[in-house]
């Protein structure tokens, strides 16, 4: 349906003209239009799809998570890794090799993620994808067939880089192609297919635990999935805005043609029209002509000097580095290397549990995400997380030195440790990947990537000093510290993040030009909520929400 009530057919195509969306008034003091004014009248009426995303935008997304997947494979892999590989790279491993093995995919991955953005931009989301995927092959080889730590630590760089370039690249595919009602939800399928790729890496891990050299198989099943992707890769489309950017404004069309469709394959061709032309209307501003050098130091200049996009900028690099620095993957890393130490005669299948709790509650973040709200669903749940650390911290304490797996406090911190996965997955380990929204397109690329740096960076953070300081200052002083990291957590998402669900990117666009206000925030998405609920119950009509 169109905003006037019409269906346009798609014999009849609209014409829709530039100028005639280009009222004088939507200047800008130097005399440019206005785009994102522009932008804003154009989208009016334009989300109108029904119910539920088509079977096309599912498909898309499920071969996107491919990468989430691969992501969760190859980071949740190395914690059963670590446990088996005993003598097999030449020397008994120690626990300073430990964190090198493990931090080199955060550094490659912190490299991979800040140039990412830039590269797709250039290349395409499709071919960095593939890109992606060639470096899992190279890096897991290199793993599998490595009798030196320094190989493995080579490889596991390797794979870093394809790590934190899809951990980029899915979700901004996937928010690129959502329609905005579904953005929420498509991008956690992602996340999900993270923490279902790290359950069946620790799964395998456990059974092959025993095998003679079963830690090289569990690498290199890794290769499977990234073979996998990249061949079905070779048949998806770019996102919309790539094509725009690129000219292809036909092949544009087409794909916001298959997005849009109902499910019975049904097109509203004003629909494509003005989404096609609101793509290209960003564009423009962002001036085409220029050469990439010349467009990347503008693109600097606007998300550091324009204030709407400073604020993006400050609170998805603030999420990103709260979920990192709540210390969360320490867990996922040495869950295996911490329970051995509490006395489990099974670490590597006591450790499944915490990547089970971990998937388990991103399935309830994903029914939960946009009824509840990312704001609320963070508030009601990082002060969560630094409970259940100082329990683990109470809980070490009293610990006993030879503790077996019998010991009520170890079973007090295995219950304590699912606890804090179940708060940190539920709110923190989904939100921050919510992040291309807070941008408007035309530093999305850059402003995603800085976020996605800040993740890997706090990553790297965790990973290369997290033994050390449960040696240097207990494992009690550590949970306490990660305690105080999240209650900062709890603070920034009070004061900074606001409300984003229901809220076209418009709209979060226009929250954020104003000031951080959350409040303001609020009460636009309880409102856009109420009509949705109302749209959904058919008591309102599509066009007026
Ligand atoms: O969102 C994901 C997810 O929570 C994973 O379990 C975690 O290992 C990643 O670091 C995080 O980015």
């Amino acid at each position: 349906m169109t905003a006037d009530g019409k269906t346009a057919s798609i014999e009849e195509p609209v014409e829709l003209t530039l100028t005639s969306h280009m009222p004088t008034e939507k200047k800008t003091d130097d005399g440019q239009y206005d785009a994102d004014a522009i932008a804003r009248e154009i989208a009016n009426g334009v989300d109108i799809e029904d119910g539920q995303p088509n079977p096309f935008v599912f498909l898309l997304t499920i071969l996107v998570s491919f990468s989430g997947f691969l992501f969760g494979y190859d980071t949740g892999y190395v914690s059963g890794a670590l446990v088996a590989i005993g003598t097999d790279l030449g020397r008994e491993i120690t626990s300073s090799d430990k964190e090198f093995i493990t931090s080199a995919t955060s550094l490659g991955a912190l490299l991979g993620g800040i140039i990412a953005g830039t590269l797709a931009d250039v290349l395409g989301r499709k071919w960095v994808t593939i890109g992606a995927n060639t470096l899992f092959v190279v890096g897991a080889a290199l793993q599998t067939g490595a009798h030196t730590v320094w190989t493995m630590i080579g490889g596991r760089f390797i794979m870093g880089w394809g790590v934190g370039i899809a951990s980029l690249i899915a979700p901004l595919y996937i928010s690129e192609m959502a329609p905005s009602r579904f953005r929420g939800r498509l991008v956690i399928l992602n996340v999900l297919a993270i923490t279902g790729g790290q359950v069946i890496a620790y799964a395998i891990g456990a059974g092959l635990q025993s095998l003679q050299n079963g830690w090289r198989l569990l690498v290199g099943l890794g290769i499977i999935p990234a073979v996998a992707q990249m061949i079905m890769f070779i048949y998806m489309p770019e996102t919309p805005r790539y094509l725009v950017r690129r000219g292809q404004i036909e092949k544009a069309r087409n794909v916001v043609r298959w997005i849009y469709s109902s499910r019975n394959g049904e097109v509203d061709e004003e629909v494509v029209v003005k989404k096609v032309k609101l793509l290209e209307i960003y564009n423009n501003d962002q001036h085409p002509e220029w050469s990439g050098y010349n467009r990347f130091k503008y693109t600097l200049k606007q998300l550091y000097f324009v204030p709407g996009h400073f604020r993006a900028l400050v609170v998805a690099c603030g999420l990103q580095g709260i979920q990192q620095l709540c210390g969360f993957n320490s867990l996922m890393y040495f869950s295996a290397t911490i329970f051995q130490v509490v006395g489990f005669n099974k670490p590597t299948a006591v450790s499944l549990i915490v990547a089970g709790t971990n998937m388990a509650f991103t399935i309830l973040a994903f029914l939960l995400i946009d009824i509840v709200g990312r704001r609320r669903i963070l508030l009601c749940t990082v002060w969560g997380m630094s409970a259940a650390l100082v329990l683990n911290a109470v809980a070490f304490h009293f610990l006993p030195p030879n503790a077996t797996q019998s010991d009520p406090w170890a079973i007090v911190i295995l219950l304590a440790m699912m606890l804090y996965v179940a708060f940190y997955a539920a709110g923190i380990g989904n939100v921050p990947w919510q992040q291309s929204e807070l941008f408007p397109m035309g530093v999305r690329g850059l402003g995603t990537s800085m976020a996605t740096a800040t993740n890997w960076g706090g990553n790297l953070i965790i990973g290369s000093t997290f033994l050390t300081m449960m040696d240097r200052i207990t494992p009690s002083g550590t949970f306490g510290f990660y305690a105080g990291l999240c209650l900062f957590g709890e603070v920034f998402v009070y004061f900074f993040y606001p409300e984003t669900s229901y809220l076209t990117l418009e709209d979060i666009q226009g929250v954020l030009m104003d000031g951080f206000n959350v409040k303001r925030s609020n009460q636009m998405s309880r409102e856009a909520k109420i009509k949705h609920r109302a749209s959904t119950r058919g008591e309102v009509s599509d066009s007026e929400v």
